[in-house]
């Protein structure tokens, strides 16, 4: 387990205020410089260095209980709050205002605004259309022209993640760029990345420890607990995820994790999603800043050297979306509404877009919807962690290639800065605007889970209507799709509840998603151990392949039941054992269960094998008996186990529709979501059923045998 090293090293982490504006535009411009700083374009700032340290825990009003806040808030039930909720009724055509034309028409007036409307806005994909190779354009990445975007930060210390960030990233920008299908299609339809801040200021104050161990790409979270008789002990929960990235990596080390593999493939026809989950103050906003300008960085690279001359163009917009309203960021706030067109493609109705030729561009756009989002009301802060900011680089072109004719949507990345997930439960806030905000995030994060599951599941039905977010992600959710997820934890004690809650929705993203190769996550990196703490994770690989050697062989058809293996059954048997709720406070499991018994497959298994042999085969009544009687043990526990688990399902889900219950939402997805749930429950309970059955069979021959004096 690492700690923190003191405060003097502590303060140069934390210090967020990186540029102490000098200038009377304060406010922006003193968090522009921030970004900029954490995007290691400090640059690009105008502005002076300065800079003081500032505390950026947000801890005070949103520690703890968020399990039990949401279900007190669930059992009181969320009713009213449809003017909050309702769409706006006006259907708003773009139209910048005076004050927009007046402080920054005239800097951006060379970028050619798109206005977007119902007509103009298309979002269906070109068709195939030649493009040269990376041959045409070696000179982009040559070392002269290497950036350095993190130059500066702080956080960089001599261990395996930071070696690897010092590694050039251009060399994987080289590899990922060819713009072949092989490489498109080996870029991950989902990748989960965990990132890890560094304790702040106010956590190492009160002596938080640090609870998070990092190895490569697993995670510990060491949860202190205390026995009944008051004795402390520390808890395991482990992890595995496609990337774990710690304290130490840098902003350009995470893009490099990220989002550039996938910067080439948007050339491809591929609607790229990147965004943040965690709670306020783990980093959401830290991490996703300096996402969008390298990523355009990278597209106009790729336009001016490979795509040289191909009519491809870069397009931009910022919006916001707080309290299921839109708000577009590079237009004074302006409200905007979402509309299907006759082709079922969502269009947002007066969203400003931009064309953009330079990073400059890029930039001075970012920071102007970024000023729009932290100073649009009081309380900046708040507000911030209570939207979904959405940025999004679209690619376009016409058919032809030709700037006469309309351009049209090629790929898309969206870059999402979520709410902070524990928002979701200010449920129980006396205020009422407070907990209409907690339902409609928490229905939002809900409704993102399903359509990523259902998106790697290749399901026909994605359902994107269960929140404004969703549907506004439709397209990005449709067809050619990529999805980076990026949690951000606190490594700190006090945050051990919500740094679960976050890990488990990545879990459930990532180990809930099958996409066709459930084994293959069992075999593989995905495998995640939940409170697993009596097995060693060393002992995954192998006996996952045991495991799946008895899924295959070991169920004899002996009553001619043909029965087939549901792949939730074999999933929930292998995978997860779920967290237990007690009185709305999720609690690990700690008891042995299946997951655990997994683990001794090898032993039971030829227990189990050698119990098809007829009893009067064996010699050894002894060794047989106890066999069955072991087995039996087992038979027990494994039932108890799916029943336990059928009835956790249906907890969490219901704890789910109970949230869904809104006004205007589509309680019909999660309702037949449940149900699908239920079955296959229902059916690997069945199956156990069978199984005691035949060891019923069994145990009576075996009794017959031993009355028989055999
Ligand atoms: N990896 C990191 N290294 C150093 N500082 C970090 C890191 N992650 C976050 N911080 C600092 O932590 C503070 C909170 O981070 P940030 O604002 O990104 O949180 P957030 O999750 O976006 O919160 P909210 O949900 O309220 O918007 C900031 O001061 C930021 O500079």
């Amino acid at each position: 387990m690492s700690k923190r090293s003191g405060v003097v090293h502590h303060q140069r982490q934390h210090s967020d205020n990186f540029f102490d504006a000098a200038t009377t535009t304060t406010a922006s411009s003193s968090s522009n410089g921030r970004w900029l700083q954490s995007a290691g374009l400090q640059y690009l700032h105008s502005n002076g260095a300065g800079g003081s340290s500032q505390d950026f825990g947000y801890y005070g009003g949103s520690g703890g209980g968020q399990a039990s806040r949401m279900y007190r808030g669930l059992q009181r039930g969320l009713t009213g709050g449809n003017d909050f909720l309702n769409d706006p009724s006006t259907l708003l055509v773009n139209s910048r205002s005076s004050s927009q034309r007046k402080d920054g028409d005239e800097s951006l007036s060379e970028y050619s605004p798109g206005l977007l409307d119902l007509h103009s806005f298309d979002t269906e994909l070109l068709s195939e259309m030649p493009t040269s190779g990376i041959s045409d354009g070696p000179s982009m990445f040559n070392s002269g022209q290497a950036r350095s975007f993190d130059d500066t930060e702080p956080y960089m210390r001599n261990n395996e993640q930071a070696d690897r960030a010092r590694a050039p990233v251009d060399n994987l920008l080289l590899k990922s760029f060819a713009p072949d299908n092989a490489k498109a299609s080996s870029v991950a339809k989902i990748k989960v990345v965990v990132r890890k801040r560094p304790l702040n200021k106010k956590e190492l104050a009160k002596n938080e420890e640090d609870i998070i161990e990092t190895h490569a790409n697993t995670l510990t979270v060491h949860e202190t607990k205390l026995k009944v008789d008051l004795t402390e002990y520390v808890e395991k929960h482990e992890f595995v995820f496609d990337a774990v990235l710690n304290e130490e990596v840098s902003n350009d080390y995470v893009y490099g994790e990220t989002v550039e593999p996938i910067v080439p493939i948007i050339f491809q026809k591929t609607k790229a999603t990147c965004f943040a989950y965690g709670q306020t103050g783990s980093g959401k906003t830290y991490t996703m800043k300096p996402l969008p300008l390298k990523a355009s960085r990278d597209i106009l690279r790729l336009m001016n050297h490979t795509y040289r001359n191909q009519g491809f163009q870069l397009f931009f917009s910022f919006f916001e979306i707080y309290g299921g309203k839109l708000f577009d960021l590079l237009s004074d706030r302006k409200k905007l509404c979402m509309r299907e067109d006759g082709k079922q493609q969502v269009c947002i109705v007066g969203l400003t877009e931009y064309k953009v030729s330079d990073v400059e561009m890029i930039k001075e756009l970012i920071e102007r919807g970024n000023a729009a989002r932290s100073t649009g009301t009081t309380g900046a802060n708040e507000e911030s962690s209570r939207s979904h900011a959405i940025l999004q680089l679209a690619v376009k072109r016409s058919a032809d290639g030709s700037e006469s004719k309309p351009a049209r949507v090629v790929g898309k990345l969206s870059f999402i800065d979520l709410a902070g997930s524990e928002r979701g439960a200010d449920t129980t806030d006396n205020d009422k605007q407070t907990r209409m905000e907690g339902a409609e995030i928490n229905k939002s994060l809900l409704a993102l889970k399903e359509c990523i599951r259902a998106l790697d599941n290749d399901q026909g039905h994605i359902p994107f209507r269960g929140s404004k977010l969703t549907e506004v992600l439709r397209d990005s959710f449709m067809g050619n799709s990529r999805t980076v997820m990026i949690s951000c934890i606190s490594p700190s004690s006090g945050s051990c509840e919500h740094t679960l809650n976050t890990l488990r929705y990545a879990d459930r993203v990532k180990s809930l998603s099958k996409g066709g190769n459930l084994k293959k996550d069992i075999l593989g990196t995905s495998f995640n151990l939940k409170e697993s703490t009596t097995v060693p994770l060393s002992a995954i690989a192998a006996n996952a392949s045991d495991f799946e050697d008895e899924m295959s062989n070991s169920w004899p058809d002996q009553n001619g039941d043909d029965y087939e293996v549901s792949e939730e059954f074999y999933e929930e048997k292998t995978v997860l054992v779920q967290p237990k709720k007690n009185n709305g406070r999720l609690e690990p499991s700690s008891l042995p269960t299946l997951a655990d018994n997994k683990f001794q497959k090898p032993n039971s298994q030829s227990k189990w094998m050698d119990m098809q042999k007829p009893a009067a085969n064996n010699p050894h009544v002894e060794d047989h008996l106890d066999a069955l009687l072991q087995e039996e043990e087992d038979l027990v526990n494994a039932h108890r186990k799916q029943v336990e688990d059928a009835m956790n399902i249906v907890r969490e889900e219901m704890d789910l529709l109970v949230e869904a219950d809104q006004p205007g939402n589509q309680l019909d997805d999660y309702m037949s979501r449940l149900n699908t749930i239920l079955i296959q429950k229902a059916a690997g309970i069945r199956q156990l059923q069978i199984r005691l059955t035949n060891f019923q069979k069994r145990l009576k021959e075996h009794n017959v045998l031993v009355s028989s004096g055999y």
